[in-house]
């Protein structure tokens, strides 16, 4: 008999990671349940939601009689998340902090911990989600150092790990998992892969683990949870009050305490409006927010936009866009949105243009753009800037036409778009580069990535960079991941009590 196979199951104290500890155990591994702490602060209820979610963890562990560990990334997540939230704010975008979670922390920092500290041959999570490896292949990939220029050497020998959806495609979450590196899917096991929510909860019933059952659907920003948003954003970027402005018009409609929070589509909630109006667009340098009275709006559509340098899960850049130059798949970019047609176009740094089959409303910056082929999750790219909304181009019509303008066009409140240029300049105007197809030559030379990274390599102002940066965070002994001595299986939790102290930021 060959030596069993030591996985490290990411465990939160839900239903999903419980079940999948259970599997692994069933499968003959030798499993050890981890959780993480990644923010130390009580919910609006002053409940310490972290403490109750380990508690639970630690107690399915002993149901299992799985040892068990806690391990805390509160420094990391703060450094490497939450830092990046605020910056994406102060630049007027919408971020999504659970993608950069799972790319920073529990697939980069989890990862290295499972592999290295704990000497696992792999890590699990209860993420819906399926990769091309079966469990046994997982165990035998050997490490290889990922690839030192921009794209990956086509003639590699080893096999590209791809990522699929889960079965139940209502759960599937691989829009979550898009950014995550080649190094970590390679070891990485996903044991509801084939299941359905509804199916794995009758497992965990069957298992006797009422208490994960119990407990509502996670919901909120990873690890941060559920709370009002604008009140706890607020906390940490100063608001920037406004006008909201009408796109039509230019007539200033009412003010808002600040542009933050707002997001592109959002119904907006005017003083004095009885009628709803949504946002369309951010000026960040007035801190004007542009509405418009319907919903769908053309000032809302769109069917262009560009990534920063795109994100490939398996293949840098997928062999098809290469021999084509272009590449017809599909797109979202928010969760379960439905999957739209496109076609995508590579550019020499490595960012992509996608341009998809129909308009799609409230398309937003900061937000990621994720590509699919069938099942398959190719990846995704964070998107940096959008093309002319439909609005913007029946206004070129009209100027082309020579028809009379509407008051937009013609009043002083041209909005600006959020690359900081004129909304109704064309496409190419606002961007630095034109969608560059790739050539042959761009393949083979690589480019250093100091040149390619637009935005995100770009440091922000240091007065931001101070304000968002907490003292309070110093000085605390987060970097390491610690192992709790007290959370071992034999031990009790008691020790948790040492990180509860820790200040919140
Ligand atoms: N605090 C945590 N500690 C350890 N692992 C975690 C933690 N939070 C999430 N995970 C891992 O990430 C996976 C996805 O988490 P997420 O919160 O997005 O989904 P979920 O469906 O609510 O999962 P679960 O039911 O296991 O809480 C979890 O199944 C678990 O493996």
């Amino acid at each position: 008999m060959g030596v069993v196979k030591h996985v490290v199951c990411a465990m939160s104290g839900g239903v999903d990671s419980s079940v999948a500890a259970l599997l692994l155990k069933r499968r003959g591994y030798h499993v050890t349940g981890v959780f993480m702490k990644n923010w130390d602060s009580l919910d609006e209820k002053g409940v310490c939601t972290t403490e109750r979610d380990c508690e639970d963890a630690y107690k399915v562990c002993r149901q299992l009689d799985i040892p068990f560990h806690q391990v805390s990334y509160v420094k990391e997540y703060w450094h490497e998340v939450f830092s990046n939230l605020l910056r994406e704010y102060q630049r007027g975008r919408t971020p999504n902090p659970d993608i950069i979670c799972n790319k920073h922390i529990k697939f980069k920092h989890f990862y290295q911990y499972a592999i290295n500290t704990l000497g696992a041959d792999a890590m699990a999570t209860g993420h819906y989600a399926r990769t091309s490896l079966e469990d046994e292949e997982v165990f035998h990939q050997r490490h290889v150092l990922p690839p030192q220029t921009l794209f990956r050497d086509r003639f590699e020998i080893r096999n590209p790990v791809r990522l699929f959806q889960g079965a139940d495609l209502l759960k599937d979450q691989t829009f979550f998992l898009s950014q995550i590196s080649q190094d970590a899917l390679r070891r990485t096991i996903f044991p509801l892969a084939s299941l359905t929510k509804d199916f794995v909860k009758k497992m965990a019933a069957g298992a006797g683990f009422e208490h994960v059952l119990k407990k509502k659907e996670s919901m909120g920003i990873c690890f941060i949870g559920e709370r009002n948003f604008e009140e706890f954003i607020l906390e940490y970027l100063e608001p920037r009050p406004g006008n909201f402005v009408s796109i039509e018009t230019g007539k200033v409609m009412g003010e808002h305490k600040g542009w933050f929070t707002f997001t592109l589509g959002q119904r907006a909630r005017i003083g004095g409006q009885r009628d709803a109006w949504f946002v369309v667009d951010k000026d960040i340098t007035t801190n004007d927010l542009f509405v418009a009275p319907t919903t769908n709006h053309p000032a809302l559509l769109r069917d262009t936009l560009r990534t920063e340098r795109f994100h490939w899960i398996a293949e840098e850049p997928s062999a098809e866009l290469i021999r084509t130059k272009m590449m017809d798949c599909q797109f979202r970019f928010q969760h379960q949105m439905p999957l739209t047609p496109c076609t995508v176009t590579l550019n020499q740094d490595g960012s992509v243009w996608i341009m998809t089959a129909k308009p799609l409303r409230a398309l937003t910056p900061g937000q990621f753009a994720v590509l699919y082929k069938g099942d398959e999750c190719l990846g995704s790219g964070k998107i940096i800037s959008l093309g002319p909304s439909e609005y913007t181009l029946q206004q070129g019509r009209q100027r082309l036409a020579g028809k009379p303008l509407t008051h937009s066009s013609t009043s002083q409140s041209e909005p600006l778009t959020w690359s900081g240029k004129s909304q109704s300049e064309p496409l190419t105007q606002t961007n630095s580069s034109q969608p560059e197809p790739l050539t042959q030559t761009g393949i083979s030379q690589p480019e250093p990535l100091t040149q390619t990274c637009t935005s995100e390599a770009e440091p922000h102002t240091q007065t931001a960079a101070t304000k968002i940066e907490p003292l309070t965070r110093t000085g605390t002994s987060q970097t390491e991941p610690v192992t709790k001595t007290g959370a071992t299986q034999t031990e009790p939790l008691t020790q948790r009590s040492a990180t509860q102290k820790e200040p919140s930021p």
